[in-house]
């Protein structure tokens, strides 16, 4: 049976060995946040502070993004496209966001995705934990990340699965949550299936994009990203007593290449731009696209893998649906040869997805410079890759 986190930490638990605080390590039996509970017991527990530095008030201000109409990539229109691009070079250049409206995929999808985020997150905790992320990998049932980090922890519920697209199964998806949560998600694994074909059809249109930002072929992070696959994660954030004194997601950059992310209207996401936290206030009918770490080193740094964070909310629950776009593992990661100009320094050496998310799984906690400690972690373990 597993004990609700309140009543370990009052116990002397060891959540992590090892001097690093941050550094993951997995603990033994399950840790279980049990947010009802914790909002019964008083004062927040110490494990969900975060720093003030972490916590630092947005300014009130929304973020001024564009909303790239992305009918411009059907419309053969050169010239409006032309103008997306920049649209898109100006927003990545500075802080890697921007929305996309008119972007095909079906609103009754993305209704029925929010739908099935209650299906996952109102199960019984006993059921969600039988589903719980193994050490090292993504997939799976995660509370608070309470059995990987034993200090600011993120006052969420996360549930990830892999999606690959070339799968010979049209069913993986299902299948998967079949498996882990048996055949009454079986519906739950039909929505996210549809959702993730979707998700991957426009992410390869953004590529495109992007390609056309940069001045590439416009087909290079097509035929990059083509045979990837990707992680879908849907985040369920409780309401939270103490708001101010914990964070949903707290700062960093997404180490992957792209994400595309759909929040309900609560709002919360918030994007580091100018040194403040700018809100990103909330668009049905739009699509958030952010660069990742892994982006910007295929853009020699050009583009800025974006810094933002989730706020959780006093009063009302929060929900968010995230597509991570992701290389092949192996595919060495190295910005196209032609968007190096004449000698041009490389900025980051190659490396793998495969090592990078690695890296984020079993050696480090993912934040606001992940890409750099991974370089220096990579490289004090092997010899130069430029
Ligand atoms: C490769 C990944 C690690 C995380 C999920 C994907 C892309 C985003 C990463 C994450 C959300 C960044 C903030 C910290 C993190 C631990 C989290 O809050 O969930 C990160 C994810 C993870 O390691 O599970
Ligand atoms: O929930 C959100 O708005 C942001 C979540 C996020 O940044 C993430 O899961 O990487
Ligand atoms: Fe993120």
């Amino acid at each position: 049976m597993f004990r609700p986190l309140m009543e370990l930490s009052s116990s002397t638990l060891v959540l992590y060995s090892g001097s690093q605080p941050q550094e993951p390590k997995e603990a033994n039996g399950d840790i279980v946040f049990e947010s009802n509970f914790l909002q019964m017991q008083g004062d927040m527990p110490k494990e969900f502070l975060w720093p003030s530095g972490d916590l630092v008030n947005t300014t009130q201000e929304e973020l001024k993004e564009p909303l790239v109409d992305l009918g411009i990539m059907k419309s053969g229109d050169e010239k409006a496209m032309a103008n997306g691009a920049e649209l898109v070079r100006n927003a990545c250049l500075k802080h890697g966001f921007f929305q996309v409206v008119n972007h095909g995929v079906d609103p009754d999808l993305i209704h029925a995705a929010y739908h099935e985020i209650d299906s996952i997150f109102k199960l019984p905790t006993n059921k969600k934990l039988s589903a719980k992320r193994k050490p090292g990998g993504v997939s799976g049932y995660s509370g608070a990340h309470a059995d990987r980090y034993s200090s600011k922890l993120p006052w969420k519920e996360t549930f990830s699965f892999l999606y690959d697209h070339q799968s010979i199964s049209k069913f993986q998806i299902v299948d998967y949550f079949k498996s882990a949560l048996g055949e009454d998600l079986q519906q739950t694994g039909r929505v996210y299936q549809k959702y993730c074909e979707a998700m991957k059809e426009l992410s390869l249109v953004i590529m495109e994009l992007l390609a056309i930002s940069l001045g590439v072929d416009r087909l290079h992070y097509r035929k990059f990203f083509q045979d990837g696959d990707s992680i879908m994660r849907c985040n369920y954030y409780p309401p939270c007593n103490s708001a101010n004194l914990t964070l949903g997601t707290g700062p960093h950059t997404d180490p992957t290449s792209l994400t595309i992310l759909h929040q309900d209207q609560v709002g919360g996401l918030e994007v580091f731009v100018d040194n403040k936290w700018l809100a990103v206030r909330p668009r049905s009918e739009a699509l958030v696209i952010n660069i990742g770490d892994t982006f910007m080193a295929l853009s020699n740094g050009r583009y800025k893998s974006c810094l933002h964070r989730a706020l959780v909310d006093t009063y009302r629950e929060r929900r968010s649906l995230v597509y991570f776009v992701c290389p092949k593992e192996d595919k060495i990661v190295r910005p196209p040869e032609n968007l190096l100009c004449r000698n041009e320094e490389r900025k980051y050496p190659d490396f793998t997805w495969s090592n990078l998310f690695e890296f984020t799984q079993k050696h480090y906690r993912a934040d606001v410079a992940t890409l750099q400690n991974f370089i220096e972690w990579q490289c004090s373990s092997k010899p130069s890759h430029f």
